[in-house]
């Protein structure tokens, strides 16, 4: 158990641009997801793809009041055409309920509060159809509920008096948006969520985008939940399934690192700026998310030996932004230069 003397104390954002705290100075420049996507293809040979998809900042843009993060109408097509060929999970720090009021959609799995908790369907151990699988809730910090109510409330009381901050309720977990407040005051802030946290030595703080999030000390997050989904929607064979994960924030490293290490699976990270990370491609922002989702669907198109005419559009306009050496050259049909996830 972390007390309050060994545990990390909240660190702001430099606030130099709207990424979050992440050390960069390790920062690496990912390929393009959609330049190398000849390499994903590749990859995804014979394999199934399971897709995972963070919320904030990756199927909706950053926006200053979290309540008004929606998605578009496009990205909500466009995600509900992919579930229709590859399992899909929406992984967020969210709690459960509110991402599903944004995302709305009932063909996909979600994952919320930073993936304490989980609603997914139980594979039979026989059969994998969906007949034979039945809704499963996993809810690993369950004892935590209680306390996360009150230090919430804390929360709440000792950011009242600062102009701009918020606190978020998202279940299991609570963040403390400082987007709106006053450079001057980002210190203050934190010190007023580490003042509170003293009394809950259960409890830990971590930052995202112009945020601290206050979670349960268990060894819990985005990897573990992505293996669980992995295991309990029965794609546990490394050999033919291929994972995708695209996120865009610090949280989502435990997920690419978990993809890296089982070796056969790719982390998509979306950032603007060059940032450390286990992902191995990277998309500029949402925007280029909604093209390398349909992008995805000519993987599915070549399996079937169709080419839907907008989706060779789609293909094309993605190529025009890339630069020549960018790593595309062949789509259909070329499987060499693989990366070996
Ligand atoms: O895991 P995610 O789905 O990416 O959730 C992480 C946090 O996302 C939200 O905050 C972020 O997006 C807001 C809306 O664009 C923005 O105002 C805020 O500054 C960002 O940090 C969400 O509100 C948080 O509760 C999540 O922890």
């Amino acid at each position: 158990m972390t007390t309050s003397s060994n545990r990390e104390n909240a660190k702001m954002d430099s606030g130099s641009s709207d990424e979050d705290s992440t050390d960069n100075s390790r920062a690496s420049i990912c390929p393009s997801a959609i330049c190398s996507f000849d390499q994903i293809v590749a990859s995804a040979q014979n394999k199934k793809i399971v897709l995972f998809l963070d919320y904030d900042g990756t199927l909706s843009p950053i926006v200053n009041d979290p309540e008004k993060a929606f998605m578009s109408p496009e990205m909500r097509a466009t995600v509900k055409n992919v579930a229709k060929h590859f399992p899909t999970a929406i992984v967020s720090g969210r709690s459960r309920d509110k991402v599903f009021d944004f995302v709305k959609l009932t063909e996909i799995y979600y994952a919320g509060s930073h993936g304490m908790d989980i609603l997914a369907s139980t594979a039979d151990s026989d059969s994998t159809t969906k007949e034979t699988r039945e809704a499963k809730l996993f809810q690993p910090a369950s004892e935590f509920l209680t306390m996360i109510t009150e230090v919430s409330k804390s929360l709440i009381e000792v950011t009242k008096a600062i102009k701009g901050a918020t606190v978020e309720n998202n279940k299991f977990c609570v963040s403390v948006h400082y987007r709106n407040v006053d450079k001057k005051n980002w210190k203050l802030v934190a010190q007023v969520v580490n003042n509170v946290l003293q009394d809950f030595p259960s409890l830990k703080v971590s930052s995202g985008r112009k945020v601290l999030e206050v979670r349960p000390t268990i060894n819990w997050d985005k990897g573990k939940a992505v293996e669980f989904l992995l295991h309990s929607l029965g794609f546990d064979d490394s050999e033919n399934v291929l994972p995708i994960y695209i996120g865009d924030d610090k949280t989502d490293e435990d997920a690419f690192k978990v993809l890296r290490e089982r070796k056969n699976g790719c982390g998509i990270l979306v950032s603007h700026v060059p940032k450390k990370t286990e992902a191995f491609f990277r998309l500029k922002d949402p925007s280029e998310v909604m093209i390398l989702l349909p992008l995805m669907l000519n993987i599915f198109a070549v399996v079937l030996l169709i080419m839907p005419s907008q989706l060779e559009i789609d293909f094309v306009i993605s190529l025009n932004n890339c630069h020549v050496g960018d790593g595309i050259s062949q789509f259909l049909g070329e499987t060499e230069g693989a990366i070996n996830f």
